[in-house]
């Protein structure tokens, strides 16, 4: 039956070709990988030499890509470079021929190649590098151009594939094979998304020594990251708020020493910065990176004041830039809750998984990480939100200050504690103000799950986490449907995940510099 080239159309081919000389380089094991990816779902398979070709013909009728792989002392070009080599494929039992489709010297012409491959009634692959080989192999009559030798003619080899030339080739052409580098399946997926008729992969699947390397180098950066961490001894994290300035000598997630100061009320942030510096004098040289979070929203390391009346400070002021002056060392920044969002990623009740991070206290703040990065600037500052009916921002209808003005009508001065000492005695008024609050946020966490669909949602703050509270938000949230009710967890930290969390951020920021 003649071969149909549709069979290919959306499928993945698999190229088998062992490392020349290694311990898999055996007509055995290449027909082994061969119908190991059939098994997986390979629509078919790119085979090197005639020997192998026929080995592999003789176990599967399934399409097989030819070519001959030869190092000539007077051509770059390698693959199937001679006519006999077409002639060998061919009776070996190849559907496709492939062969170098480059514009470099060679032994023969690439047209001369293509007449051959038509000759024996096969199809031409011509592994282009550039666009215009692919232009120049379809006027010769190739049926298909693959992307196989993008980035290969130059000095150094590529290590990702060239989608922007599978891109263009399919402008051409709509049998354009992607291949070369392609090692996730992410790749092969966007290799068709960029216009791709089949995907072949190779060193990913067929070489486990490319693949064990890749692993190999990946764990060696990571074991290299962490031998830096604990080279470089502990992080200064400092956090400055509204009411008080907390300084922390951070190791990981854990707080050797604290140094705590109310933020003075006059003097610029500077002054406030040089106090607490005074008061941390003899740490010097126990830390070799510092991470400050502060209320507010921190731009490229410049502090400004989202709310002036929480904390009053010039507009755009040079955070890092001041504390590197009085630290000597590196310098990161980020706004609090942002630096709390990490700190919970890192090591408390978000581990490892997209998370946003909420605190409901005073007021409410919060981060988002997502894809394993801090998202800085105003990101996760919820308690801005404003509704459509005009009546201010979140946080002045659900925080602690909040419920302190509803209980008010109750119990004259109250404060959001005794409010909940209230409710936790079964009075009723006191269960209603902590429903509402509660219901608010149960709302607030059902838009976030509906805007980012983090894989949790983590609460903390003095209100997030005093009792009852969190299962308040879970009691409004339970008649949802299971995939758009949010997964909400208590945060694990308290109140030193800002500082664990920016100390942390500090450590793995050598340069310096803000980076959120
Ligand atoms: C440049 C060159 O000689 N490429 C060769 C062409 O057949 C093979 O060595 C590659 O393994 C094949 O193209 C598949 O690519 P990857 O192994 O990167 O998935």
């Amino acid at each position: 039956m003649p071969f149909d080239l549709h069979s290919l159309r959306n499928g993945l081919v698999v190229s088998c070709q062992p490392v020349k000389g290694g311990p898999m380089d055996r007509a055995d094991i290449v027909v082994g990988f061969a119908l190991a990816a059939l098994d997986g779902g390979a629509a078919g398979l790119r085979i090197e030499s005639a020997d192998y070709v026929r080995a592999v013909r003789a176990a599967t009728a399934r399409p097989i890509i030819g070519l001959v792989k030869r190092d000539l002392d007077d051509s770059p070009v390698r693959i199937t470079p001679w006519l006999e080599d077409v002639d060998a494929l061919a009776g070996a039992g190849a559907d496709i021929i492939a062969y170098d489709a480059t514009d470099r010297v060679r032994p023969t012409t690439t047209r001369a190649l293509v007449e051959r491959i038509h000759h024996h009634g096969r199809i031409a692959m011509a592994d282009c590098s550039v666009l215009a080989d692919a232009g120049r192999a379809l006027a010769e009559g190739a049926e298909i151009v693959g992307s196989t030798l993008a980035g290969y003619t130059g000095p150094v080899e590529p290590t990702t594939p060239d989608l922007e030339l599978v891109a263009a080739m399919a402008r051409l052409t709509p049998h354009v094979v992607a291949e070369g580098n392609i090692r996730t399946p992410e790749l092969a997926a966007a290799a068709l998304r960029a216009g791709a008729f089949s995907v072949v992969v190779g060193s990913a699947i067929t070489r486990p020594e490319h693949a064990t390397s890749w692993f190999r180098d990946a764990v060696d950066r990571a074991a290299a990251e962490r031998a830096a961490d604990a080279m470089a001894g502990p992080a200064l994290a400092l956090d400055i708020g509204g009411t008080k300035m907390l300084a922390a000598l951070v190791e990981g997630e854990r707080v050797l020493d604290t140094h705590r100061m109310p933020t003075p009320t006059g003097g610029t942030p500077g002054d406030w910065l040089a106090a607490l510096f005074a008061g941390i004098a003899a740490w010097r040289g126990r830390y070799g990176s510092v991470g400050v979070a502060v209320t507010g929203i921190v731009d490229d390391g410049l502090w400004s004041a989202l709310n002036a009346r929480t904390l009053n400070i010039p507009e755009r002021f040079a955070l890092v830039e001041t504390v590197a002056g009085l630290a000597g060392a590196p310098v990161l920044a980020a706004n609090d809750a942002q630096a709390a969002a990490w700190g919970e990623y890192r090591f408390g009740a978000g581990r490892g998984a997209d998370m946003v991070f909420l605190t409901i206290s005073t007021g409410i703040g919060g981060g988002i990480v997502a894809n394993a990065r801090l998202l800085g600037g105003m990101a996760g500052n919820f308690g801005q939100f404003v509704g459509d009916d005009a009546q201010g921002p979140l946080e002045d209808r659900v925080s602690g200050k909040w419920i302190a003005a509803e209980a008010g009508r109750h119990q004259p001065g109250a404060t959001a504690r005794e409010v909940f000492a209230a409710a936790a005695g079964g009075q009723d008024w006191a269960n209603a103000i902590l429903d509402i609050s509660a219901g608010r946020v149960a709302q607030l966490a059902r838009n976030i799950q509906l805007a980012l669909d983090p894989a949790r949602i983590v609460l903390g703050g003095g209100i997030g986490l005093a009792p009852s509270y969190l299962d308040r938000v879970r009691q409004a949230l339970a008649e949802l449907p299971a995939r758009l009710r949010p997964d909400i967890h208590a945060a694990a930290l308290g109140e030193h995940a800002g500082i664990v969390g920016i100390a942390d951020l500090a450590g793995h920021n050598p340069t310096g510099g803000e980076r959120t």
